[in-house]
């Protein structure tokens, strides 16, 4: 598997190497790739695991979906880590009949395809069948699903955050909205009264909806680089 690398918080956080979006306004910061066997990485993440007494990992990065040996290491942690994993959603389809995990969180950038287009140089169309996927098969899963949107006041705001809930209340699948941390796009984070306004319209439309204000899915940790080429 392709790293970047691992962070520490109130859960372990393994980024992954690459991406097949460029999302304008994405805080990922990648390391060095460095290239480990899945039995490899999964020594170094059980070891953390019991340094920092964690047994809690989300597989974000970088996009999750692209590493071929992603099953397979969902397989090793199954039973001894509970998992999540964090992805764009657009190659989740390819994978999701061999991933051994617990949580899927799919980050739906835009609704509106150009909007998408513009905002990560890619179609949303292969993001949208997953979420229809997974709506569709909601009682059969066997992990837990969240849909995500960032808030970026002015770009993706009440009125496309609004469709989202419209969209994924098909299903009413549980949605969570992200507050906007400025990096390399230079727009401030939304005020608590817009992440709230927003929470409000999905409410509408879905009945579990959460926000950065009661939980921060994606936290700065202390970050663990990975030396080992194999
Ligand atoms: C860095 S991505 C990695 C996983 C996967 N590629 C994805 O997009 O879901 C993890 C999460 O961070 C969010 N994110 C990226 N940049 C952000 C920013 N500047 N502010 C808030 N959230 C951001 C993404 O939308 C996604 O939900
Ligand atoms: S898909 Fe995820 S990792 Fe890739 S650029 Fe977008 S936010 Fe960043």
């Amino acid at each position: 598997m392709r790293i970047s690398h691992i962070s520490v918080s109130d859960k372990i956080t393994l980024l992954v190497y690459g991406c097949n979006f460029k999302c304008k306004y994405c805080f990922f910061k990648p390391q060095d790739c460095t290239k480990l066997t899945t039995k490899c990485l999964y020594d170094i993440l059980s070891k953390i695991g019991r340094v920092y007494n964690l047994s809690r990992i989300t597989i974000a990065g970088g996009e999750p979906t692209l590493q071929e040996d992603l099953p397979s290491l969902t397989k090793l942690l199954d039973g001894n880590f509970y998992s999540i994993l964090s992805t764009n959603g657009s190659y989740l389809l390819e994978k999701i009949d061999k991933l051994k995990v617990n949580e899927v969180h799919v980050n739906l950038k835009a609704l509106d395809d150009k909007k998408h287009k513009i905002l990560t140089s890619q179609s949303n169309k292969r993001v949208l069948e997953a979420i229809e996927y997974l709506g569709e098969n909601k009682g059969d899963l066997n992990f837990k699903v969240e849909i995500s949107t960032v808030l970026i006041p002015g770009i993706i705001g009440v009125s496309e955050i609004g469709k989202i809930a419209k969209f994924i209340g098909r299903w009413d699948l549980p949605y969570h909205i992200i507050a906007h941390v400025p990096s390399k796009l230079n727009m401030p984070r939304p005020s608590k009264g817009i992440i709230e306004a927003v929470k409000n319209i999905s409410k509408k439309y879905l009945s579990n909806v959460s926000t950065s204000l009661e939980y921060r899915r994606h936290r700065k940790g202390k970050k663990i680089l990975i030396q080992k080429k194999v």
